[in-house]
């Protein structure tokens, strides 16, 4: 199939590239300035409408506000879109929301199968262990803008969805008061390169269990995200998650 690749030029984009070339699909790419990937063409932005008409699918690794652009014209264009980005705020997110009335839209804040996995983990463990205090510690390469990440969000709702309440996030830890039982930390490390990592750490009763994901290279999600998007190519118009294309 002929893919987009919007964010070609970046450190996920430049792997979907390598991926979706190695399965035999014509990629083009697109970024802010135009660019060459091995033998990819790699197009300015503002190219990216006339791209559209010949294309299949579309997958986009960029930055919230530039995705939000991105799904208005893809919708008008009436092509599949898998979005990677995160960092959304709510705005961004009904672009998507609108953009999925006229398109299918696949979004996931993590294309890698194993987290798909550790959300269903981290929702059986919750709920066993009701009592247990939680942490959430999540350790990224230091380009990454938006912290936590969005796959750090998705195990924070799958949290309280399996509490069935919303724990108070308390963002870091100082001052002079033990924790309360209503609170979930969140911690956030930003260094090196490290591709991603998630560990969700449940302690009570004399015991402490760790559910922990670590990406080891970024082709996992490059995978994922081809995945993605060679499956949702013929859906209907809609809201899909990765999930779905498991
Ligand atoms: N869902 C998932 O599984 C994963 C999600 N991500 C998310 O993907 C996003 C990108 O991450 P990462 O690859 O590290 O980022 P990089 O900063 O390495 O790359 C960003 C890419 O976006 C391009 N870009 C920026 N602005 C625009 C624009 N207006 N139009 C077109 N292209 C644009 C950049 O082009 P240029 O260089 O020309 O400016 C570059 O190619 C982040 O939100 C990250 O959290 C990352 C990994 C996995
Ligand atoms: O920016 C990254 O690198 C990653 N971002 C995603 C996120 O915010 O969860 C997924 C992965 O952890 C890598």
């Amino acid at each position: 199939m002929r893919l987009v690749v919007v964010g070609a030029t970046g450190r996920t984009g430049g792997e979907i590239v390598a991926e979706a070339g190695g399965r035999g699909h014509d990629v083009v790419g697109v970024a802010t300035s135009s660019d060459s990937i091995e033998d990819v063409r790699v197009y300015p932005n503002e190219k990216l409408p006339e791209l559209l008409v010949e294309a299949d699918a579309v997958i986009d690794f960029t930055v919230p506000e530039a995705s939000r652009a991105h799904a208005e014209a893809v919708a008008e264009a009436g092509v599949p879109y898998v979005v990677g980005t995160t960092g959304f705020e709510e705005a961004g997110l009904d672009a998507l929301w609108d953009a999925s009335e006229t398109i299918p839209v696949l979004k996931a804040s993590n294309f890698a199968r194993g987290v798909q996995a550790l959300l269903e983990v981290v929702a059986a463990g919750v709920e066993a262990l009701p009592e247990y205090d939680i942490e959430l510690t999540e350790t990224h390469h230091n380009g990454k803008r938006d912290a936590p990440s969005g796959t750090a969000n998705a195990i924070l709702d799958a949290v309280d969805e399996a509490r069935e309440t919303e724990l108070d996030r308390t963002h870091g830890r100082e001052g002079d008061h033990p924790r309360e039982d209503s609170e979930i930390g969140v911690h956030v490390r930003r260094a090196g390169n490290v591709r991603g990592e998630h560990e969700l750490l449940l302690a009570g009763n004399d015991e402490v269990l760790t559910l922990t994901h670590r990406a080891e290279s970024r082709r996992v999600f490059a995978a994922g995200a081809v995945d993605a998007a060679e499956w949702l190519v013929g859906k209907a118009p809609g809201w899909y998650d990765f999930g779905d294309a498991l």
